[in-house]
Order: structure tokens, then sequence, then C-alpha cells
């Protein structure tokens, strides 16, 4: 076990068992908040720590440009903007106004805590009609009609402006007054903080070990035990069984929070069909498919939604009352679950705060990527980048599994109060994530704000995934809320006597979970997640093929096929496997396969340009395999303009001679 963060020195001695309260809101209150936060941390700043706050740039020019921002008609235009067409067999169409993804439309919990439009399915009324509690979003947003029903400050705050000082403070008495006292009397039953219900740690000298074993508690609390996997796999397995009915040429998968464990009780599956046509993304298809799954009672309150940028159709399974989301014939979903599933593996805490933070967002309605709020694809980045920038991780000075109440609070602290949005974004290429400075990335759409959260897509440069999180102010407004609520309530109860202390929650009201009461049984090692599994296979499948690529005579479509006892049979990628020529004979197609294996092992590539291992498709590799030559040849010969090089003869050669010369210089 790594070291832990250096310890809280008890102050209650000194207040000899008297209410923290006392000092609450008082300046000697603050200051002794202040002085408890500093030493949860290192008091000293190591080199690393000083090049940390450099980064950290407090947005100075926010005050500058808050009158560019957005103002609450625009946020409401834009909560609002989509256009229902029509209905059409209880299926509703939707036209998006505009060019946005349909990821993420509504955040994608059934236990939304947004009041939600009752939905009557006209079809079966009586057998599907679906309470309003539990109903997704069915159509359009009502956006902030139900802020006024949440009593937290945070959200409360509808105001684009950012907070004055003073303004701060008040909202953090606000915030503080809604606080259980810590009198016995009027305290809170810990059932409503159940996660702490027979998990007591008020005994912990330390305050920080006390909120990373409640965070730890709470992450054991919802996550998934054996009946819930059951039921989201069986989920799946039905309407990947329709899917191939409709389409015996198409399948299935899922990725999303599904597919990497990182899902809450009520998050939806995100699924994408992939078809050996390659033409299921179009308006019939996606109607195609709504209205099939709806006849076959696989779908309620169905959407279609075929003019976004991912064109998807959304439905609530009625079995299990999940949401799902289906878009079509893209793989870039299945990739991003599993490099989320490798960085999970090799980062401790992830897991844990990404959990939190959705949480905290969704319980504030801040997770809707429709209505601006920050989506779970962010949250991800936003957590992975700031474990592996965290200097105190940096160094090894702390182990992150024993310190998870440090960084969460860290956490929000940068997020909310430090963080430099006008300027910096992050990227999390490659696995090394960094912060960029915004006038760098070229593919950065400029908008007329610069207070934007701006990250980059690991499976695509040029895409800002939060572009859509255009209620960045009250995201950050929510966090550096959460650092003082956090900080508050430390300060207090470790100020407060050990008899005060029991049955109290740090977490409570941060969090703020409401859902159905749930057990502990985390019991994700007891059953298969058929996600996971199906998506390792699809990755499998591609590095076998891949691999064979080497060693097969391809001239049998067996290879290729043959050999499939996966649970789900994958189909390769559309769009690339289009992409294949007929080959002239099957001799030219033995002579090809033979010189690409030799290439491939050597270690050579056909490629003048080395492709990354992700970026490979087996399929297209059988293209290039006969391409390679006239392209190598080309691409010696022209210069960066794609232009010929004038006074170059155009010679032909083929990949064996090419080897041939260059081995024969170097063993020269
Ligand atoms: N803006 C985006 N650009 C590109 N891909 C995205 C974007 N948003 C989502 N995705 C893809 O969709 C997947 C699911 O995203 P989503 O935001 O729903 O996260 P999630 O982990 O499923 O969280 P939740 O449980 O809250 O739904 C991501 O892993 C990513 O592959
Ligand atoms: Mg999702």
């Amino acid at each position: 076990m790594g070291r832990k963060s250096p310890s809280l020195p008890s102050d209650r001695n000194r207040n000899n068992g008297t209410s923290s309260k006392k000092f609450k809101g008082t300046s000697e209150g603050k200051n002794r908040k202040k002085r408890m936060v500093k030493r949860m941390r290192k008091s000293s700043l190591s080199k690393a720590e000083k090049s940390f706050q450099v980064f950290n740039q407090v947005d100075e020019h926010v005050n500058k440009y808050e009158n560019l921002d957005l103002d609450a008609s625009d946020k409401e235009t834009r909560s609002v903007r989509r256009k229902k067409s029509h209905v059409s067999d209880d299926i509703l169409v939707i036209d998006e106004e505009d060019n946005d993804d349909g990821y993420d439309d509504y955040d994608g919990h059934y236990d939304s805590p947004r009041p939600s439009v009752p939905v009557v399915d006209v079809e079966s009324e009586n057998e599907e009609t679906v309470s309003s509690a539990q109903s997704p979003q069915l159509s359009v947003e009502t956006s902030e009609n139900g802020l006024e029903a949440n009593e937290d400050f945070i959200a409360l705050s509808n105001s684009s402006e950012e907070e004055t000082e003073a303004e701060e403070d008040a909202d953090h008495s606000h915030g503080a007054a809604v606080e259980e006292p810590l009198s016995p009397s009027k305290r809170t039953t810990n059932t409503d903080y159940p996660w702490i219900l027979n998990h007591d740690h008020s005994k912990q000298k330390e305050i920080a070990d006390w909120l990373t074993m409640e965070i730890k508690d709470f992450v054991a609390y919802i996550s998934p035990n054996r009946q819930e996997i059951e039921i989201r796999n069986r989920t799946i397995s039905r309407i990947r069984a329709a899917v191939k009915e409709l389409w015996p040429d198409a399948d299935l998968h899922v990725f999303g929070s599904y597919a990497t464990d990182l899902y809450l009780p009520g998050s939806d599956i995100d699924c994408v069909v992939n078809s050996a046509s390659g033409d299921k993304e179009n308006r019939n298809s996606l109607y195609s498919l709504a209205s099939f799954l709806k006849q076959r009672k696989l779908a309620s309150q169905v959407e279609v939604i075929a003019k976004a940028r991912v064109p998807i159709i959304k439905f609530v399974e009625p079995h299990s009352q999940i949401h799902i989301d289906v878009s079509f014939e893209r793989t870039n979903g299945l990739e991003a679950a599993k490099l989320i599933r490798e960085w999970l593996q090799e980062t401790p805490g992830l897991r844990e705060l990404v959990l939190i933070v959705k949480q905290f967002l969704h319980s504030r309605r801040l997770n809707n990527v429709h209505t601006g709020g920050l989506g779970g694809f962010s949250i991800i980045c936003l957590v992975y980048s700031f474990l592996h920038l965290h200097p105190r991780l940096v160094t090894g000075e702390i182990d992150p599994r024993d310190n998870l109440g440090v960084l969460l609070i860290d956490l929000f602290e940068l997020y909310g109060k430090n963080f430099g949005y006008d300027d910096v974004g992050i990227t999390v290429q490659d696995g090394h994530p960094a912060y960029i400075p915004k006038r760098e990335w070229r593919d950065l759409q400029p908008g007329r704000n610069p207070f934007t959260l701006a990250i980059q897509d690991p499976g695509d440069p040029t895409n800002n995934i939060s572009r859509g999180s255009f209620n960045l102010r009250d995201i950050k407004k929510s966090f550096a809320g959460a650092f003082d609520l956090l900080t508050d309530r430390c300060f207090e109860l470790d100020m407060a006597t050990f008899k005060d202390r029991v049955g109290r929650s740090i977490l409570g009201n941060v969090i703020k979970y409401r859902g159905k009461p749930r057990d502990f049984n985390d019991e994700r090692d007891l059953v298969e997640n058929k996600a996971i599994i199906e998506n390792e296979n699809y990755h499998k499948k591609r590095t076998r093929i891949v691999h064979e690529e080497v060693f097969t005579d391809y001239s049998s479509d067996e290879a290729l096929n043959g050999k499939d006892e996966d649970a789900y049979h994958i189909e390769e990628p559309v769009r690339k496997k289009r992409a294949i020529k007929p080959k002239n004979s099957p001799k030219d197609n033995g002579r090809e396969k033979k010189k690409q294996s030799v290439d491939s092992l050597m270690g050579i590539s056909n490629n003048d340009e080395e492709e990354g291992e992700d970026d490979y498709n087996p399929l297209e590799a059988r293209e290039s395999s006969e391409t390679t030559e006239k392209e190598n040849t080309e691409d010696s010969e022209v210069n960066a303009s794609g232009k010929p090089e004038a006074g170059l003869k155009k010679i032909t050669v083929d990949a064996q001679t090419r080897r041939d010369y260059w081995l024969g210089k170097s063993n020269a």
C-alpha cells in the first residue's frame, strides 16, 4: 500500500467537544477551515506541484467575456432545439434542427431527478404505461422547469453570471444551511444516506480517511449485483436477436458505460448496429428497426432521430425498463470502450471518482449534454487526465486508492475554481494526458465565447467531445460548490466529538443519491458482463484476423468467417468491408498474400505511413495488399502537395525488390 495523505490533526480536543457550528460563517471559522484544507494537503509545494499550479490558470478572463456567454434564453432555445416531426406507429420521428450528435440526448438515467413527461404508450396503454417517475424524457426537454424543486443551492443558480466573492459566500452559507445540524435530536436518519448503514467510519482519526472510506462504500453500494448484470445481459441478447432477425447481415454491439463498467444503476445502454452491407444508417432503416422492435414488444417510448450528426433510435426496453440508444454503422464507440477499460486497469481510483462525479452531476441535472451538461465520456476524460497529471500521483507520493477523499476535493477545486477554461484544453491522446493551449489545437472550432471546455477525443483529435457542454458556467459553479461543501463538512466533523459524529455522512449532501434502496453487493466478479466479453471478443477477433493475415491463405472465406466460436458473431466494420476490391485471380491473390506475410513477419510495413494498431482494419489490409505497390511507388515520387516530383523517372518496383535493396544496403 502506498503512503497516505498527510494526516488531519484532530481539533476535537481543542474545542472540548463543542460543535463546530459555533465557528460556521465566522471569519475564525473560515480561517480554521482554510488551515484544515491546507493540512489535508502537503504544506510545502513540490516542484511538480508548482508546475501543476502554473497550468491551473485562474479564469482571469471570465468576467471580461461574461456578456458574450449564452444568456438564459439562448440556453432555453438550445435545450428545446429539437423539433418533433411527426408520430408514426407510435414512434416519435424527430428531425434535429441542428447538426448535433444524437449521443446523450437525454442523460440516460431512468431515475433522473428532473420531472419527466408522463408517457403513455398508445399501442398498449395498460401494458406499457410507464409512470412519470420512471419514465425517461420522451421528447422535448422541459429544461429548467424542474429546477425550483431542487433544493440544491448549486443547481438553483440559473445565473449565467460569475459570482462575486460576496455572492459565493451567500451561496455557501445557503449550502451549509441545508446540511443537517450536528445535534442528535435533529439528526438526519442515516437511511437518507443508505451507503453509510452499517458502515460507520466516524471513529477514523483522519477525516480524509473517513471520506475515502465513504467514497468506497458509496461505489460498492451503487455497483451492480448479479441480478442487475443479468438483466442487462438479457436485455442486450433480446435486442441483438431481433436485429439479426430483421437484418441477417447485421449485428448489435454495446459500448458506453455498460461496456466499461462505469454505469450508475439507472444508466442507459449504448448500442451500435453494424452490418456487412453497411447501409443501415438512413432514415428508412432506423424507422424499420424502431417499428420492428416495437412490434416485438422490445421497445416502448420509441424515438427516431434520423437527422442528427449521429443518427440514433432511442427507446425503453419494456422488460427491464432500461433506456437504450442505438446508433448505426460506426466503430468508434467500440474502440473507445476498449480504451477506457485499459485506462481503468492502469489508473487506480478512476472508477471510483468517475462514479462519484457522475452521480454528483446527475443529481444536479448537469450530466445531460442536450441541456449543456457534461456527458459520461467527458467526465471520464476529465478524471483520467486529472489523475495522470496530479503532482502527488505523478511523483508517487501518495497511493490514489488510499487518498480518494483528498483527490475528490482536489478535483472539485481544480475544475471548480482553478482551471483556465479560456485558454487550456485537455488531450488524452495515446494514453498521455496533457494540457494543451487551445490556440494550438488547430481543429478546435473557435466560438465567440472562449469560456468553454475543450477535450480532445482520444479516437479523433479533430473532435472536441465536450463541445456540447455549453452550460459550463453552472458545471464549474457546481464543482466549486462541492469543494466548499466538502471542506466545510470535513471541518465541521473534524471539530465534533466522536459521539456527535456517529451516523454522519460526509458525502451525503454532495452526491445526493436518491435511488431505491440497494444492497452493497458489487457482484461484478460473480457474473459476466456480456457487453465487456463481446467487446473483448470483437477486438480479439480483429487481432486474430490480423494474425491470420500473416499465416493464412486467404483464398478461402473460411479463414475469415469459419472459426467464430465467439458468443456473439461480430461483423467487421462495414465501410471498410465495402472497400474490398475483387481480386484478379486466385493465383495473384496467393502471391500477394505471401508477400504480405513475409513483410509483416519481418516487421516491414508495406505502407510508407505507419499505422496505429487501432487503426488497423484487417479487411482493409487485404485490399491494401493489392494496392500497396502502386501506392508505394507513387508515394515515393510525389512531393508534399501530392504532385509528381519533376525530373524523377517513374520506376515501378515490387515490395520484394525494394526490401532486398534495403537489406542489401544495410548488410553492406
Ligand atoms: N461527443 C462525443 N464524440 C464522440 N463520441 C462520443 C461523444 N459522446 C459520447 N461518445 C461515445 O459514446 C460513448 C458513450 O458516451 P456517454 O457520454 O453516454 O458515456 P457513458 O460512459 O455511456 O456514460 P452514461 O452512463 O452517463 O451514459 C463514449 O464512450 C463514446 O464512445
Ligand atoms: Mg451512455
